[in-house]
């Protein structure tokens, strides 16, 4: 199982189509816009950031168990993330301590639960996909999900702020699996097609030489 991580509008979902193509693998995806929590949460964080969790837990649970099947399935984000986000919700007072470290127990507990091994729940690979805060602001207005605008929600800029910045201490602590960052700002996989050519060979090179399934 490959995951992909990254900041809000790296581009997970975009390198998780091209590289189930590549790999003629099955992607599987973050339900974004039938996801009803999360309009919700953008507009009152305080009211909905844990039920956003359980949402988000419930959904990657559901997802972890089909995908864990092939070592090549993709699944567009990693659920040790959502530990990150939720941190930051309540360190900016939007959820409480106790909460966040319930949630936390209760993914442990969860995963517990899953069939297999912890070889075959863990990834084989985790993509960190590492965009600028400037990227990552711009990547937000083009895609335009009328919640996620800044404009329309000031909040918003902190937020994005400082998630960016906290997924470079994330992603250097990350060791559950192999792990490759690709540089969302170098190489914009989605607009240049040589880009994504380079993307996708930086990737067959890790697998290889991890190891995880041979071409
Ligand atoms: N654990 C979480 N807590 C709060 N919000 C979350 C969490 N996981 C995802 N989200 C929100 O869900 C939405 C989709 O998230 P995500 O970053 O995975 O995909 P995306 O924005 O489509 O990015 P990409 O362009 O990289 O595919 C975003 O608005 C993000 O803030």
């Amino acid at each position: 199982m490959i995951v992909l991580s990254g900041t809000i509008g790296a581009g997970k979902t975009s390198l998780t189509k091209m590289l189930a193509k590549h790999l003629d693998s099955q992607a599987f995806y973050e339900s974004v816009d039938d996801n009803p929590i999360l309009p919700l949460f953008y507009k009152d964080p305080k009211k909905y950031g844990f039920l956003l969790q359980i949402y988000f837990l419930n959904k990657r649970l559901e997802q972890i168990k089909k995908a864990q099947v092939s070592e090549k399935n993709i699944l567009d984000r990693s659920i040790f993330e959502d530990a990150l986000l939720f941190q930051l919700t309540a360190d900016l007072n939007r959820a409480t301590q106790t909460e966040v470290d319930i949630y936390k127990s209760l993914v442990n507990n969860m995963m517990a639960e899953i069939p297999g091994s912890d070889t075959s729940k863990d990834p084989d690979l985790l993509i960190h996909v590492r965009v600028s805060f400037d990227t990552m602001l711009a990547r937000i207005k083009k895609r335009g999900r009328s919640f996620e605008q800044v404009e329309a929600n000031p909040d918003l800029y902190d937020y994005y702020k400082q998630l960016n910045k906290r997924y470079d201490d994330w992603f250097a602590a990350y060791n559950r699996s192999p792990k490759i960052q690709i540089d969302g700002d170098r190489f914009d996989f989605v607009e240049n097609e040589e880009s994504g050519e380079k993307v996708l060979d930086m990737i067959d090179a890790k697998l290889s030489q991890t190891g995880v399934f041979l071409f």
